[in-house]
């Protein structure tokens, strides 16, 4: 018998939002549900805050913004709007089992999540839980005195506490009990480079959609009926420009030209002003033959080889608040070779 066509977008797809303060380890648990996702077909979207987009770099690219990633999951970053990249994995004829998003690390996740309940897109997606990422060394209760990171906690369904391997057991269970008393109905999980196992965090139907109604409303946002989704397209979600970013920004830097190693380290421990928060970028020295991935976080920072291509232009993004772009692009510029 042949199997009759499936035009209609995939409905009730369940739906996981993954926020977390800057550099909590967002990624590195995507990367460890599309490793250990077994046959479950995931779509991923990812925001990423900066004007280069280097977690997406690291993808190959085969259409406009979507990329098919090495384990034939899909990959999606948000450039038009939340609703437009929802809709073009819905519109794809081929099978997918779930979505997962990557929200920014400053974030707000409370307009993203009513994105879901409060358009149509309630009726062909349901949102299944917030899962928020937490840096177990890092966070306090003042959430670095960003509304962001407070709202990320306020409305997470699951709290990862992440890269326990960093403090002292102790430390850990001091954040959990205060996390307890502040989340009473959250499912708290401790984590290593986000490994957990998937069936306590997908697919886990924890997100009480009646708890929004009020925010719904409060948030203005309506519905509207009877509509193609078609013409929503441009029907940007503006509820988080309050925020503007919650005071961070970012400065993006690019050359042609390759670093000095020595340099480049001598700025990230002498240099480089303490207001940066986050950053990261694909790096090539002039001593090495490959690319470099570039993370920090905090006062930590990686330096790893990535072999996969060799190296070509510097790209890199700085995260956090009243950075001076121009003194930082001067500083970045100082420590490339002179060609
Ligand atoms: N030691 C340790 N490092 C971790 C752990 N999880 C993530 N990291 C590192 O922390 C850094 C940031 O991790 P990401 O997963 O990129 O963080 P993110 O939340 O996606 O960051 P943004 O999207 O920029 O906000 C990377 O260098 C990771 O390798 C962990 O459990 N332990």
């Amino acid at each position: 018998m042949q199997t009759p066509q499936i035009d209609i977008p995939k409905r009730g797809m369940p739906v996981t939002i993954v926020t977390g303060f800057l550099g909590s380890g967002k990624t590195t648990l995507l990367n460890q549900i599309l490793k250990n996702r077994q046959d479950l077909k995931v779509a991923v979207l990812v925001n990423e805050f900066g004007d280069i987009n280097i977690d997406g770099q690291l993808l190959v690219n085969i259409e406009d913004g979507m990329m098919e990633l090495s384990n034939g999951c899909i990959c999606c970053t948000i450039n038009d709007g939340l609703l437009d990249a929802v809709y073009n994995i819905l519109e794809r004829e081929d099978r997918i089992d779930y979505m997962v998003i990557e929200t920014t690390g400053v974030a707000d996740p409370l307009p993203i999540a009513l994105t879901f309940l409060g358009t149509e897109l309630k009726h062909l997606t349901r949102l299944d839980s917030i899962l928020t990422v937490i840096d177990a060394e890092t966070f306090t209760a003042e959430h670095f005195g960003s509304e962001a990171a407070r709202s990320q906690v306020q409305y997470g369904d699951i709290i990862l506490l992440n890269k326990t391997d960093l403090v002292p057991e102790a430390q850990v269970d001091l954040l959990e009990a205060y996390l307890r008393q502040t989340k009473p109905k959250a499912r708290i999980l401790r984590s290593q480079h986000g490994e957990v196992p998937l069936p306590l965090i997908l697919d886990v139907e924890l997100t009480s959609t009646d708890a929004y109604q009020q925010e719904e409303h409060e948030h203005h946002h309506h519905e509207h009926h009877h509509h193609e989704h078609h013409e929503h397209h441009h029907h940007e979600h503006h509820h988080s420009d309050h925020l503007a970013n919650d005071g961070f920004i970012s400065v993006s830097f690019q050359s042609d030209r390759r670093f000095d190693l020595d340099k480049f380290t001598y700025f990230l421990d002498k240099v480089m002003p303490v207001d940066v928060f986050r950053a990261k970028g694909i790096l090539s020295f002039a001593t090495e033959a490959c690319h470099f991935i570039f993370q920090l976080s905090g006062k930590r920072y990686e330096l790893n080889y990535d072999h996969r291509r060799e190296a070509a232009t510097n790209q890199l993004v700085f995260i956090g608040r009243n950075l001076d772009a121009q003194m930082l692009q001067q500083q970045l510029q100082e420590c490339l070779i002179s060609s």
